[in-house]
């Protein structure tokens, strides 16, 4: 088993990257979409990723983006992964990652009528789309489009789809274990659980919710050397 990866959403400050490194965070994610409360200058993202210590990824996510603004982040930003979390297309998302040669994750808005055969699909249709696919994230469909704090349900996502998918919608310390124990995703992702306020982290909710992801982890570990011993 591997442990869940972690991704803190929504950096827009030297002292939150650095305590959600502290807190042990494998990615941190940069908002580029102007109407969020999170949004970052290329510029701004770019003084900040100095910050980073090897091994801790930048995540460059957009909203509907043309190729100048995904070009102009790729140009100041050291960034590892692109999240596209608008209504892009298939074929939108692969031009746009090629052309700066960056994998991404695309986000799936997930609707209480959402099918397990349409999310099985969307990934098979995005893999077969791109080399620079790397996975899909799932966040709740809201009327906006992102870090809103809703959960889904949890039991629309198919099993076999699970290990592969990014969980995020509304996680926060009091759901993350929950989250993580049930799921099982490959990884999670945050943003407004924990946060002060819109766009400021709070470093002990960070801690806390880095805590409960592997406290998580414990319990599938321990669960699963059960299953093999019995
Ligand atoms: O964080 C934002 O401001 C944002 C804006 C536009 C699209 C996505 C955004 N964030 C992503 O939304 C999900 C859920 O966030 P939350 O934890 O429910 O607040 C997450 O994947 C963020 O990366």
């Amino acid at each position: 088993m591997q442990r869940t990866r972690i991704k803190i959403c929504g950096i827009t400050r030297e002292e939150d990257l650095r305590a959600a490194v502290a807190a042990g965070a494998d990615a941190l994610g940069f908002v580029f979409y102007p109407k969020s409360p999170r949004y970052v200058t290329p510029e701004r993202a770019g003084d900040l990723c100095a910050a980073l210590p090897p091994y801790v990824s930048a995540v460059a996510l957009f909203v509907n983006p043309t190729a100048d603004e995904v070009k102009a982040v790729a140009a100041k930003a050291p960034l590892s992964l692109i999240q596209f979390h608008g209504d892009e297309t298939t074929g939108e998302c692969a031009a746009l990652a090629a052309e700066v040669a960056r994998p991404y994750v695309r986000a799936f808005r997930v609707r209480p009528d959402t099918t397990q055969d349409e999310l099985l699909e969307y990934e098979r249709a995005n893999r077969a789309a791109s080399p620079w696919f790397s996975g899909v994230l799932l966040d709740t469909y809201v009327d906006a489009y992102g870090g809103a704090g809703k959960v889904f349900d949890w039991s629309l996502i198919p099993k076999e789809l699970a290990p592969r998918v990014v969980l995020s919608g509304g996680l926060n310390v009091q759901n993350a274990t929950d989250a993580v124990v049930r799921v099982r995703p490959f990884a999670v992702d945050v943003s407004s659980g924990v946060e002060a306020q819109k766009g400021i982290k709070d470093a002990r909710k960070l801690a806390e919710f880095i805590k409960a992801v592997r406290a998580a982890d414990a319990t599938i570990l321990s669960e699963t050397s059960h299953e093999r011993i019995a």
